[in-house]
């Protein structure tokens, strides 16, 4: 079976022109969704039914006109739309699985980090928290009181360790859903350390901006933007953290503090005024991030030497935009909090505007206390309004949302009294009592069951790798074959038509002189009518032969190579195309030339041409009446003018 110009499938490949291979989409599928309890497997009927082009069926393209390349673009073109669809089912599979796992492991999550012990802290041996994975007792005037999280961070807890376990809200965040991470705790605990970090060690905020590139550049299904505001909720204010500052005082904070809080007939919140960026990659949303980080309200406190004395949020606001067939526009917000540090005010020390500062961070605490916990319990009515923090949060704290929330204490004996508070303020978040414990059964049967999703995940992601894969293989292949399918037409046509009126090579001319102008006046120009000079003499005849000759034998040459594989047929390596002589006595040999049997031409010379074989009538580029009317000015001219020779001489 001759391969060019045609496409089939060889096992899994997909063979085009002989030499070009695809991997079929199948590939590898079926080892992959093997293990999961998602149904992955492409061939299954509920799953993936297998590519609508069987190939195998198919054999050689039928050979007419220009069909074989439109035929073979058309199914390049469904293919990829087939594998397109095929990601948005994974894709949803993946959401699915994690929102799953989300409500298993609870909307509302609460961890717990501990601070390492400062240096003051070092020389005190007496602490009062003993820790497990999940839990933490605290001993206290002679009592233990115990309390449990979903995760607890030791002290030498890494930043990296931190960010593992938060990464998964920040995935459902670009899957749609307003998500909230708080850094909670009494000041000089480690919140700013979590959320900012240093250069050495970034904490959590730098490592979501990076991550949410880092996803958005792997989702090829749909794309994402991202925009950025920063603010901080100062004494019952809004202040906005990256508001343009004037160019002759740019380091000093603008107080922008008129920021309106709207809500939107749906539901949604939006702060009148407050800046927004627009945030095209990594580097400028650390550039933005560190801006605003600058502008921060922080003072001395007995307790901290740069302690926040605001709430600090950032917001991140995730648009998703479909494909062609799903334009729509989805907006989901990440915010990431660093609240103020809960304090008792004497310890802390604080006097005139720092104790006024405390005390508004206090109130707004508390009002977040209340949002959670009447949330946690369904109730119907949310104390939203009884805080800026939680007017702002509003929708980004209720159904729908993931919350998670970091509670940062110390390791000191000093600081006990604030640890229990901060330890209840979670227990309240978190809403379940250490002392009516999940029963070990149903605890290990959760467990399991967020492997599996986590597996199916993993798996739903391993194939939509695959996919993606095989779309940029397609994609590649389309590109080719368009290139291949417009120099095909252009270089071909422009080449006959050139070749065919060039004055100076009368071989060529006499072997490709297939008139382009309408039938009529090509029947014309060869009836018995024309003059007896334009009959062949013997001289021409002899001038003829030696010309095939020649041709028969770059031909002959030229079948060799396409057999022995020697030449890649594609756009860039269209050696055949290169000789215009070949090409023509390809395109006209068999006595099939189509142009002959369209116009009718009994031209002597075509019938004395060599015969080809099917090979060459299918190396010959399909072609089309309409090239012959090129749209290339060039060419118009020169038929132009080939048109006036002929008529000049009937
Ligand atoms: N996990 C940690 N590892 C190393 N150093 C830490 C850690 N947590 C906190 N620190 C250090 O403790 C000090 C206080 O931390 P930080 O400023 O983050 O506290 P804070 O809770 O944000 O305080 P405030 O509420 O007053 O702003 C800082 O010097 C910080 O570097």
């Amino acid at each position: 079976m001759e391969k060019w110009g045609s496409i089939y499938r060889k096992g899994k490949m997909l063979v085009l022109n002989g030499e070009e291979q695809i991997l079929f989409p199948s590939e590898n599928a079926s080892e992959v969704s093997k293990s999961t309890s998602l149904d992955l497997n492409p061939d299954s009927v509920d799953g993936f039914p297998p590519l609508s082009t069987d190939y195998t069926d198919v054999g050689v393209v039928p050979e007419h006109e220009k069909n074989e390349f439109e035929y073979l673009i058309f199914n390049l073109e469904r293919d990829i739309e087939e594998l397109r669809l095929k990601q948005k089912k994974l894709e949803k599979k993946r959401k699915e699985a994690l929102s799953k796992i989300l409500d298993i492991k609870g909307s509302i999550r609460v961890f717990c980090r501990i601070r390492p012990n400062l240096l003051a802290e070092k020389r005190k041996v007496s602490e009062p928290i003993t820790v497990g994975s999940e839990r933490i007792r605290v001993k206290f005037g002679g009592t233990r009181k115990d309390f449990e999280f979903d995760k607890v961070f030791l002290q030498d807890a890494s930043q990296e360790s931190v960010f593992v376990e938060v990464e998964p809200i920040l995935r459902s965040a670009m899957d749609g859903h307003n998500v909230c991470v708080f850094a909670y705790g009494q000041t000089g605990t480690g919140k700013t350390f979590t959320m900012d970090g240093t250069n050495e060690q970034p904490g959590i905020i730098p490592r979501a901006l990076e991550e949410l590139f880092r996803q958005a550049s792997l989702d090829n299904s749909s794309s994402f933007s991202f925009s950025m505001s920063m603010l901080e909720v100062y004494m019952g204010n809004l202040r906005d953290l990256l508001a343009p500052r004037p160019s002759s005082r740019p380091h000093e904070p603008v107080m922008k503090c008129n920021l309106n809080i709207q809500t939107d007939p749906k539901g949604l919140i939006e702060i009148e005024g407050l800046s927004e960026v627009q945030i095209s990659d990594y580097a400028k949303a650390k550039w933005w991030y560190n801006k605003g980080r600058r502008f921060r309200s922080t003072s001395w406190t007995n307790v901290n030497e740069a302690s926040s004395r605001s709430h600090c949020l950032t917001r991140i606001s995730i648009f998703r935009h479909g494909d062609a067939l799903e334009a729509k526009r989805e907006i989901s917000k990440l915010w990431m909090v660093d609240l103020g540090g809960s304090e008792r005010l004497l310890k802390t020390g604080a006097k005139g505007l720092t104790l006024d500062e405390g005390r508004a961070i206090n109130l707004s605490l508390s009002a977040l206390a209340d949002v959670i916990a009447a949330l946690k319990r369904k109730r119907c009515h949310v104390p939203y309004r009884n805080s800026k923090l939680t007017q702002i949060l509003k929708d980004s704290l209720g159904d729908g949302s993931k919350v998670l929330m970091l509670v940062h204490i110390s390791p000191s004996e000093e600081d006990v009294c604030e640890t229990i508070c901060s330890l209840n303020f979670a227990k309240r978040a978190r809403a379940i009592e250490s002392n009516k414990e999940v029963p070990e059964e149903l605890k290990k049967q959760r467990e399991k069951r967020v492997m599996e999703l986590e597996e199916d995940i993993k798996q739903a992601e391993k194939q939509r790798q695959n996919f993606r894969q095989q779309i940029h293989n397609i994609e590649l292949k389309l590109s080719e074959s368009k290139k291949l399918f417009s120099t095909t037409y252009n270089h071909v046509e422009s080449a006959d038509i050139a070749a065919s009126i060039s004055p100076k090579d009368d071989d060529a001319k006499e072997v490709t002189d297939t008139p382009k102008a309408s039938n009529k006046s090509i029947k014309r120009s060869f009836s018995n009518s024309v003059p007896r000079f334009m009959n062949s003499t013997v001289a021409s005849r002899q001038r003829h032969s030696v010309a095939e000759k020649e041709i028969g034998v770059k031909l002959k040459s030229f079948r060799s190579m396409v057999s022995t594989n020697s030449i890649h047929f594609s756009y860039s390596q269209s050696l055949s195309y290169s000789d215009i002589r070949i090409k023509a006595i390809l395109r006209s040999s068999n006595g099939k030339s189509r142009h002959a049997e369209r116009v009718g031409v009994t031209n002597s010379v075509i019938a004395e041409r060599p015969k080809c074989n099917d090979l060459e009538s299918k190396v010959t580029a399909p072609r089309s009446s309409k090239m012959v009317t090129s749209s290339d000015p060039n060419l118009r001219v020169t038929l132009g003018r080939h048109r006036r020779r002929m008529s000049d001489l009937v």
